[in-house]
């Protein structure tokens, strides 16, 4: 639902500020705090007060600063929302923590692991009360990514193919995707997830074995990745291959939407069964495909789809498919108190939902992104640049000379 009925707001809610007129506000934090009683959007700041004035009015944002450092400063603010270009989310969410703010911080996180390592291991973060910072990644808490994790035994996987794309033309050539310096590439970008998902899928760390990118047409910034595809393999011997790309062409090489995909396919390890009646050998494999992962509200499917084999002298004898498809849009029926939702919540209300529990000390869901997690996912993005001969992207002026 895009205008849920707005909540009464609570007296003890939390005020958010937010750095940045960026398009994705709106959708990732706005429209979510309409339905949350524990969230007042109350301040915006924009490099240009102007602009922080037009998006405060067309969202009914109560005040607007002048400044970036205004707003962190503002006393009356509980949580600072950072949804700037990624070369600059170290700088300023360090800086929202140090004045004392919880931070919800756009995914990914950061630049490079310098950064990771110098933010997320913080030691403003282990003080009493430490404030909260979250790496925002929206889909992991929505409760279809959380059924489908438990469809398998994350020790059965042997491989895991994922494929997110999006037609040439919808990102401008001066978007903040599109250059070095704000730490652009589609590896930071539909990468981030598709990296993000391989690594909760197997519940451990890749190792890159292949990682090749297509630059940008010519007069494009030469150490931008406009496609990336990359292999990895895994402790228990399975891999993974993902594939990213900015602008991705359909059949006949013309931009199209319907031929550009955004899903993952999980397959397990088949299992083989000898001593079957009349030698003959049974093979059964399963394999588990989510469709628009990323994004489930407005429509996902995910499918289980099991093949039975029997074979006899080395020849398939016979063949048995079944396939099983899914949705899901709420946590089930008894899954624990804290585990709220509607069936119209978006990953960005359901992440909202999470984020102020924790805020207020309330278990909630219990899905979270922990601090070592944001950190070992920025390791992995860096040894894809390095494997595909990319520079990683660059360390923020602050901690330039750091080693990571
Ligand atoms: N969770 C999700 O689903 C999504 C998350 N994102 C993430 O959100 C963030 C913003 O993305 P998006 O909204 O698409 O980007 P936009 O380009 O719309 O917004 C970026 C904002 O950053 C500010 N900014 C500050 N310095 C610069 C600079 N040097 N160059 C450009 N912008 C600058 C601008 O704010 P000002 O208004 O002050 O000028 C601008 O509004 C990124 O971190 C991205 O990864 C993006 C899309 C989806
Ligand atoms: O986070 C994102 O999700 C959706 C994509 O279209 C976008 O480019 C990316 O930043």
């Amino acid at each position: 639902m895009i205008s849920p009925v707005p909540a009464v707001k609570d007296t003890n809610a939390l005020r958010f500020g937010i750095l940045g007129a960026a398009n994705i506000v709106p959708l990732a934090l706005i429209t979510p705090a309409k339905s949350h009683s524990e969230v007042i959007i109350a301040a915006v700041a924009a490099r240009d007060p102007k602009k922080a004035e037009t998006f405060a009015k067309k969202h009914g944002i109560p005040n607007v600063h002048k400044t970036y450092e205004d707003l962190i400063n503002d006393p009356t603010l509980d949580v600072i929302y950072v949804p700037l270009p990624v070369s600059l989310h170290y700088t300023w969410a360090l800086k929202a923590l140090q004045a004392g703010k919880h931070v919800l911080l756009e995914k990914p996180s950061v630049s490079n692991t310098t950064e990771a390592l110098s933010l997320f291991r913080h030691p403003i973060l282990s003080q009493p009360n430490a404030p909260i910072l979250l790496e925002a990644f929206h889909y992991r808490f929505h409760p279809a990514w959380q059924y489908f994790l438990g469809l398998f035994n994350a020790e059965h996987v042997v491989h895991v193919e994922v494929k997110n794309s999006s037609p040439p033309g919808l990102v401008a050539k001066d978007d903040i995707r599109l250059q070095y310096e704000t730490s652009g590439g589609v590896m930071l970008d539909f990468g981030t997830y598709a990296v993000s998902a391989i690594r909760q899928i197997y519940g451990s760390e890749p190792k890159l074995t292949t990682a090749t990118y297509r630059p940008l047409p010519k007069g494009g910034d030469a150490k931008i990745d406009e496609a990336m595809s990359a292999t990895y393999e895994f402790a228990n011997g399975g891999t993974a291959s993902v594939s990213a790309d900015l602008a991705a062409r359909g059949r006949w090489g013309l931009p199209s939407f319907r031929d550009c995909p955004m899903w993952l396919r999980v397959d397990l390890r088949p299992v083989e069964e000898s001593g079957e009646a009349g030698g003959v050998r049974k093979v059964t494999r399963k394999s588990f495909t989510f469709y628009a992962y990323m994004m489930p509200t407005v429509w996902h499917r995910i499918d289980v789809v099991t093949t039975i084999e029997m074979a006899k002298d080395g020849k398939v004898v016979n063949t048995k498919t079944e396939k099983e498809s899914k949705k899901v849009y709420k946590w089930a029926e008894g899954s624990g108190e804290g585990k709220k939702g509607e069936e119209w919540w978006s990953t960005y209300r359901y992440q909202l939902e999470a984020f102020v529990d924790r805020v207020k000390g309330r278990e909630g869901s219990a899905v979270w992104v922990e601090n070592e997690d944001s950190i070992r996912h920025v390791e992995a993005l860096d040894r894809t640049y390095e494997g595909a001969g990319l520079p990683v992207r660059p360390t923020c002026k602050e901690l330039e000379g750091t080693a990571a």
